[in-house]
């Protein structure tokens, strides 16, 4: 079944569907890359049982009337409060790829992070999402290289496409080790795709999957070089310590993006929901706070939110959309877990995103729902 065509709210089908449209298109070695995690998988496992064990205490009787869920972002005047998180290899879902990906998140309204693992190069990427808005916000997600050099003409090449912000991605000092990715012999792109952003960069050959530039050698003074290189706004993601959001906002993040990567990193580490509340509370005055997990609902933006989130970025759902119906897939995925925020945010009495308080969240034992 693939979910298709316009449809009324209440007929939307739940993301589930669009999961298992996207299991039944994709080569089996494809839909484990996205699907699967590291190690036994137990982070990828705690991710998706995290947000049962919160609920919502809506208030009522507030005469919230009309409603107005647009946020204030880096780079990002008046955005949907769900962004397409970066993912890799979008050719590997749907021939039209990050394309694809790009224009429906900017009918959506919603920022794209495209990056370094994009199987299109950055400036095209750019140049879709303007065929679907006049001025749509895309940033930038990279990995610090340890030739400055290579970083340093990564981030030219995102300015010059017109990316508003960079995301750096700090929790993959090297790749997780990704069983279903052993067993399927999945090392590395097919032929004839190829990490596009990689290509002519000082001293590398054209990139593939093993050609992505990860390092243990690289630190915060990475950071502040990029920092020192660029007028655009950096945000820093896979933050989970709150030590380390204080660390990126006192070398000048413009944000924090709190992510475990899906569980395909450190399978060892807390779903990355229960991080929120510790990083908002470090450093929440100070920059936005962003979430990347598991986020699967409408009424999961509004936990988020009322943890203290100033936005949500989405990877699995929106690569299950793509690769069930493309750039359509991507837009109902999207527009479903917007209307499910707005939706939820009604419920709750609520007319902005700020009316959503840590109070309003309550902790449960997950099995009681
Ligand atoms: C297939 C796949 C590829 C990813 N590639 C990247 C990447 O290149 N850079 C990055 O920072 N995060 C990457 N991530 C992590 C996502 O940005 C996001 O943090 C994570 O998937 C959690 O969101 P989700 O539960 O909605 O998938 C990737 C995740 C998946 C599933
Ligand atoms: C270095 C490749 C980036 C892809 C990635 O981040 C992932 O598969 O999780």
């Amino acid at each position: 079944m693939t979910p298709d065509g316009p449809r009324a709210p209440h007929e939307a089908y739940g993301l589930r569907e669009w999961h298992d449209a996207a299991r039944a298109a994709l080569d089996g070695a494809h839909y484990d890359y996205v699907a699967g995690g590291a190690g036994e998988e137990r982070v990828l496992a705690a991710n998706e049982r995290s947000f049962d064990r919160y609920a919502l205490l809506p208030r009522v009787l507030r005469a919230a009337g009309p409603r107005d869920t647009a946020v204030e972002l880096p780079g990002a005047a008046r955005a949907a409060p769900v962004l397409v998180a970066p993912t890799a290899f979008h050719r590997l879902l749907h021939p039209d790829g990050e394309r694809a990906t790009a224009r429906a998140a900017a009918a959506e309204g919603a920022v794209l992070v495209t990056g370094t693992a994009a199987t299109t190069a950055v400036g095209d990427v750019v140049a879709a999402a303007r065929e679907a808005a006049p001025d749509p916000a895309v940033w930038f997600q990279l990995y610090l290289h340890p030739r400055p050099e290579v970083t340093e003409a990564l981030v030219r090449r995102a300015e010059k496409a017109g990316c508003r912000a960079l995301v750096v991605t700090a929790d993959s000092p090297v790749f997780g080790r990704r069983a279903r990715d052993v067993r399927n012999g999945f090392t590395d792109l097919p032929p004839g795709y190829a990490a596009e952003n990689m290509r002519d960069l000082p001293g590398a050959p054209p990139g593939g999957l093993t050609d992505i530039p990860l390092s243990t050698a690289v630190g915060w003074r990475d950071l502040a070089t990029v920092l020192r290189t660029t007028s655009l706004p950096v945000l820093v993601k896979g933050v989970l310590h709150p030590d380390d959001a204080r660390l990126a906002v006192e070398h000048g993040a413009a944000g924090v993006v709190v992510s475990n990567h899906g569980g395909r990193q450190c399978d060892a580490v807390p779903a990355a929901v229960d991080c929120l509340p510790a990083v908002v509370d470090a450093v929440a005055v100070r920059v936005p706070v962003l979430l990347a997990g598991e986020v699967r609902r409408g009424s999961d933006v509004a936990v988020a939110l009322a943890l203290g989130a100033a936005a949500v970025g989405v990877g699995r759902p929106v690569l299950w959309g793509l690769a069930a119906a493309g750039e359509a897939g991507v837009r109902r995925v999207l527009a479903e877990l917007l209307d499910g925020y707005d939706h939820t945010l009604a419920l709750c009495g609520g007319r902005r995103n700020a009316d959503l308080e840590r109070g309003m969240v309550v902790r449960t034992a997950g099995d009681a729902r």
